[in-house]
């Protein structure tokens, strides 16, 4: 039952799981729902539509928000359809499928890590033509936490050095590499890259980042939405 957009749970009640055609369902058409809106924001920043327009349009997207604005979660709940920590979260801002921020950053598994594959486009731009320093950073941060997390030990960051050495082209397949080299106690030191895919040896970024597992007796504080089996309570 996906408590999170149909009100709000009864106190101390576990939500009756969804079956997993209904998960799917629901990812289905959150993801439809999200490439729509990226195609949306993709349109907004690249138009050369004349204010008339451009006002028009606001007016038609403020009715088209106002049908989604009734039933929401609250802010620390992980959605029923998300797999926290290891796997997918759907509203991620870098891999999520329902996210308008995301490009989205599509992740599989290597031997030693993770690999991720996106195109950025020109809602992403920084210097002109070329992707933002902070999605860059976007991008690693999440693979690599994402890395640590694969690797058993899911963290949050503490710190991410980040190295630019060529500009990243927009509109153009990006490979991001992220691998877990070396552990002590709870910290997790990684290492990440970004390539184009035409090019897979020339660095265009590199990051050192290092994340620490939350101490076991924080973890329910810092996510109240996970139930003590370290489950997403579904809202
Ligand atoms: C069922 C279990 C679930 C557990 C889930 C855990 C994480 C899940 C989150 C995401 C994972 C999922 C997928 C990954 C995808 C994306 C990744 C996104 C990455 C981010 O977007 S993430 C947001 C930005 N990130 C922060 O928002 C962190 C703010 N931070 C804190 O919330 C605390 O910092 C915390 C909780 C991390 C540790 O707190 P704590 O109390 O558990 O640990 P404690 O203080 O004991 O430190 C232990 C050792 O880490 C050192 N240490 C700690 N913090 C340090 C710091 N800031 N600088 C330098 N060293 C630090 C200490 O010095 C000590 O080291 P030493 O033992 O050597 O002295």
């Amino acid at each position: 039952m996906h408590t999170s957009f149909t009100g709000p749970p009864a106190a101390d009640t576990h939500p009756t799981p969804a079956t997993a055609e209904e998960l799917e369902r629901h990812k289905a058409a959150i993801t439809r729902l999200g490439n729509e809106l990226r195609a949306l924001v993709e349109a907004a920043v690249r138009t050369a539509a004349t204010p008339d327009t451009l006002h028009r349009v606001a007016e038609g997207v403020r009715h088209v928000t106002g049908q989604l604005t009734g039933r929401r979660r609250a802010r620390a709940d992980i959605p029923e359809v998300d797999e926290f920590p290891a796997g997918t979260r759907i509203y991620s801002p870098v891999t999520g499928a329902g996210s308008p921020l995301a490009p989205p950053l599509r992740v599989t598994p290597t031997d030693d890590g993770l690999i991720g594959h996106c195109t950025l486009g020109i809602a992403h731009e920084g210097p002109p033509g070329y992707g933002h320093g902070g999605m860059s950073a976007m991008l690693l941060d999440e693979l690599m936490g994402r890395a640590c997390a694969a690797a058993g030990a899911p963290g949050l960051t503490i710190s991410l050095q980040m190295r630019y050495h060529r500009p990243v082209p927009l509109e153009t397949p990006l490979r991001i590499l992220a691998r877990v080299t070396g552990t002590d106690h709870r910290k997790s030191f990684v290492t990440g890259s970004i390539t184009t895919e035409a090019d897979p040896a020339t660095d265009l970024v590199t990051a050192e980042g290092v994340f620490v597992a939350p101490d076991p007796r924080r973890v329910r504080a810092l996510f109240p939405g996970l139930t003590a089996d370290g489950d997403p309570a579904g809202g």
